[in-house]
């Protein structure tokens, strides 16, 4: 079966929206967070605790997952899901993203990137055509079309060539990857921080009627505002029957204002990132639970929250076992943040539902706090 949106209402309240996104491995309720599993897992996670905590969908990295063990072995182990042991879906991203924020010797020409292997120096290059063919040998359910995310702030010529140029590329990548197909390739609208070129490349992706959209280029380094400006340039271009991804977006401030202006999907190292070092989002804002204050705090890390970590295990624990660098820490506070983005989100569907999303958002700020981002 081919991914299908299903719009079910939208918000009385805000521009949100309540939906179900159909795939090949299984329904997404949205708007939704993506916990992401760079290289073919979400790390320190196994598939089954990420189902406790509801996660619906996951993402990975096409540049690392062909880098390194390389999309052929993983199609020889029957594609991504089979590989690493995830039945629900999977979305990759094209790649192009990684290129330049990872790799070394970066050069872009119409064809595509060439670079240099983080890992190992390795000369090698990513065209459309072929981080389309890598992606549909990987087997997601959804696959990313080959952009440039422009740096953040560049010059206008620079971001006009580079949008234009992701607009012919999408063109290409639709062409590698043909139909019909199971797996849905989505079209990423770039045009950095210029309102023309957004809306330009809205109106040339939309014109080659990709089954979902995402929002890229944004959350490279802009004020929240610009971001929050150039989502709403162009998400009333998009068309309301497909799905709407922000990518690289994940402070449950941004997931709440994201969603009131018309967001489906969401992806983000942050939760995970943050929670390697022992920061924690909880119900009262953001605390590291590492500091001193906590050594003998006997309570859960968020007393709001019903996750396995706070279930079982104290502050002053969880603290000792970061302090310990004992592996079972960091795992306890990736499990936290992961199960509070996805509760979060699926307290936002229920005030969707209810037509409440805005007196939601004030209501969860006033608590969470705006300082914390
Ligand atoms: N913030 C961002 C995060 C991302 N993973 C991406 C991406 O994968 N592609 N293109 C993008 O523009 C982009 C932006
Ligand atoms: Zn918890």
């Amino acid at each position: 079966m081919a991914v299908k949106y299903e719009l079910l209402k939208t918000c009385a309240q805000t521009g949100a929206r309540l939906g179900r996104l159909h795939t090949p491995h299984g329904v997404i309720d949205t708007p939704t967070f993506m916990p992401v599993g760079t290289q073919a897992s979400v790390k320190g996670m196994s598939p089954e605790e990420l189902k406790s905590l509801n996660a619906q969908i996951i993402l990975s990295n096409t540049y690392h997952l062909f880098l390194r063990p390389g999309h052929e072995l993983v199609k020889e182990a029957g594609g991504l899901h089979k590989f690493m042991n995830w039945d629900r879906p999977i979305l990759t991203d094209s790649g192009g993203f990684q290129v330049f924020s990872l790799s070394e010797m970066r050069k872009i020409t119409e064809q595509g990137v060439e670079f240099r292997s983080h890992i190992n120096g390795d000369k090698l290059s990513l065209t459309p055509e072929s981080a389309t063919q890598v992606q549909n040998a990987l087997g997601a359910d959804i696959i990313m079309a080959f952009d440039e995310c422009p740096p953040y702030p560049a010059e206008y010529e620079y971001v006009k060539q580079s949008t234009e140029r992701t607009s012919r590329w999408a063109e290409r990548c639709l062409q590698a990857h043909g139909r019909p197909h199971d797996q849905a390739l989505f079209g990423i609208v770039q045009g950095g921080m210029h309102k023309d070129l957004r809306k330009q490349s809205a109106l040339d992706l939309t014109s080659l009627d990709f089954p979902g959209y995402a929002m890229g280029g944004l959350s490279v380094g802009e004020p929240k505002h610009l971001m929050y400006e150039m989502l709403e340039e162009t998400i009333h271009l998009l068309p309301s029957d497909k799905p709407r991804y922000l990518m690289g977006v994940g402070s449950p401030d941004a997931l709440l204002d994201g969603s009131i202006r018309g967001v489906d999907m969401f992806d983000c190292v942050l939760p995970t990132r943050i929670a390697r070092n022992g920061t924690l989002m909880t119900s009262q804002g953001r605390m590291v639970v590492r500091n001193a204050k906590y050594t003998s705090d006997f309570g859960p890390l968020d007393p709001e929250c019903t996750c396995y970590a706070c279930r079982n295990y104290s502050r002053a624990y969880i603290r000792h076992l970061i302090k310990a660098d004992e592996m079972f820490g960091l795992r306890l506070t990736t499990i936290h943040n992961l199960h509070f983005l996805v509760n979060l989100m699926a307290q936002v569907r229920d005030a969707i539902r209810e037509d409440r999303l805005g007196t939601f958002r004030d209501q969860f700020f006033e608590k969470y706090g705006m300082a914390h981002n």
